[in-house]
């Protein structure tokens, strides 16, 4: 008898992070019959609330990491954060595993120098001016060099994590001080970046697939304090001249890099001009606004998509949405409030994450509002905001 292998669509899915986005990621991955398995560095993470099987493992640790794939053998590794050994990666791709977007994407990515090295370096891509600097003495050279005022990164970290603004030389030292509480690992360096003065910033969703060219969603405008978003909007209004040149440099990056997925390329807008930012080779957080339905597939339904190689129908606008952070009130176990309140609006609805702690700025949901495809957008901010006003967990 000839055993004929059983072709499946169903693959298993070894999700590395389980916040607010992989939740969502996790969703629409059911929704398609897929399997996942959801890590994270503690229990009871969003994603682990709706995934298949979870594992709890420090993600910075190689062996805890290869372990965790020996013991699965899934088909997809998919990093949800950048605080991961990814390194292994580049392993596991030659194991036979896809890794999402790419090896190379995930390892490059979680090192703001390995990025900026190759966009601004290799590709030529416009950003802010920049140096780095691995100790105090050589963070003053760097904050010379570039000028004040200017902003300071760990090399790894995100969220706004460690980052700060020098205005004056008296400043220098607080901040390199706050740059090393905020890095990640053991990494004791960070890049100085000429502060932009731009007038509005975006994130140009973008999908690269296994086959068929690259597409772009509707831009996004957003707004961020302490280097964390705080509302988002979509369609972000913006010269066709600039919107072309944003997708030519999110183009050349996410070529660059390799893989299938979906990306969010950061960009700061003046009048006339555009500079390149940063990007993440998943969903990103700001496009949680495409959870108000202004796409007809939100940005983790792209991501699944063009992980698993399945079609992408256009990208056009359906309606015009906003979305507003909820964030943690006071610390400890977490408590929702005012949910009928918030929903008594028409076209408002939540997502809350069912992050198991608070901390102080953590955010533990999202308020959002949408209308017709050319409603104003500034209102839908405000929509938004309102409603994330009315629900409080704390
Ligand atoms: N050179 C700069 N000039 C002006 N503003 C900046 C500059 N770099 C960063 N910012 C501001 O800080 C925000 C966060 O910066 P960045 O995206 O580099 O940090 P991050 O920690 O990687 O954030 P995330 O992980 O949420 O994307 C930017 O969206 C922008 O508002
Ligand atoms: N800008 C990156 C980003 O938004 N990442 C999202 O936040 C989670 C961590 O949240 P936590 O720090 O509250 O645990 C991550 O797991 C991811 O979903
Ligand atoms: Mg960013």
């Amino acid at each position: 008898m000839i055993l004929i292998p059983i072709m499946s669509d169903s693959k298993k899915i070894l999700l590395l992070g389980s916040g607010e986005l992989g939740k969502e990621l996790v969703i629409a991955a059911q929704r398609l019959g897929q399997v996942v398995v959801a890590v994270d560095s503690y229990d009871g993470a969003p994603a682990q609330q709706v995934a298949h099987a979870r594992e709890v493992i420090p993600m910075l640790d190689g062996d805890a990491l290869d372990a965790v794939v020996a013991k699965h053998r899934p088909d997809l590794v998919v990093p949800e954060i950048e605080a991961i050994r990814t390194e292994r990666f580049y392993d596991y791709e030659r194991a036979g595993i896809q890794v999402v977007p790419s090896a190379r994407a995930a390892n490059f990515t979680m090192n703001r120098k390995a990025i900026r090295d190759l966009a601004a370096g290799e590709l030529g891509l416009r950003t802010a001016r920049y140096a780095y600097a691995d100790s105090l003495e050589a963070f003053r050279e760097a904050v010379a060099r570039i000028g004040l005022p200017c902003v300071v990164k760990p090399l790894m970290s995100s969220s706004g994590k460690g980052q700060s603004v020098v205005r004056d030389e008296a400043g220098i030292a607080a901040a390199w001080d706050y740059a090393m509480r905020g890095t990640r690992g053991d990494l004791r360096e960070v890049i100085v970046e000429e502060l932009i003065r731009f007038r509005s910033e975006i994130t140009l969703l973008t999908v690269t697939q296994k086959s068929g060219e690259t597409l772009f969603c509707p831009p996004i405008g957003h707004r961020q304090e302490r280097g964390d978003y705080q509302e988002s909007w979509q369609p972000h209004p913006m010269p066709e001249k600039l919107l072309a040149e944003a997708r030519r440099m999110a183009d050349r990056v996410t070529r660059a890099l390799g893989g299938a997925g979906l990306w969010g390329v950061e960009f700061f807008l003046g009048d006339d001009e555009i500079w390149f930012s940063e990007l993440s080779p998943r969903p990103h957080d700001t496009g949680m606004v495409t959870l108000a339905g202004t796409q007809p597939l939100t940005e983790f339904e792209l991501h699944l998509r063009a992980i698993l190689g399945l079609p992408i129908p256009e990208l056009e606008l359906v309606r015009s949405g906003a979305s507003a952070v909820i964030l943690a009130k006071g610390e400890g176990v977490p408590e929702v409030k005012g949910l009928a309140a918030a929903l008594a609006a028409p076209r408002a609805d939540v997502r809350i994450f069912g992050k198991p702690v608070l901390r102080p700025h953590r955010r533990m949901g999202v308020a959002l509002a949408w209308g017709a495809p050319g409603a104003d957008v500034a209102e839908l901010v405000e929509e938004a905001k309102a409603t994330a006003a009315k629900v409080s967990v704390g």
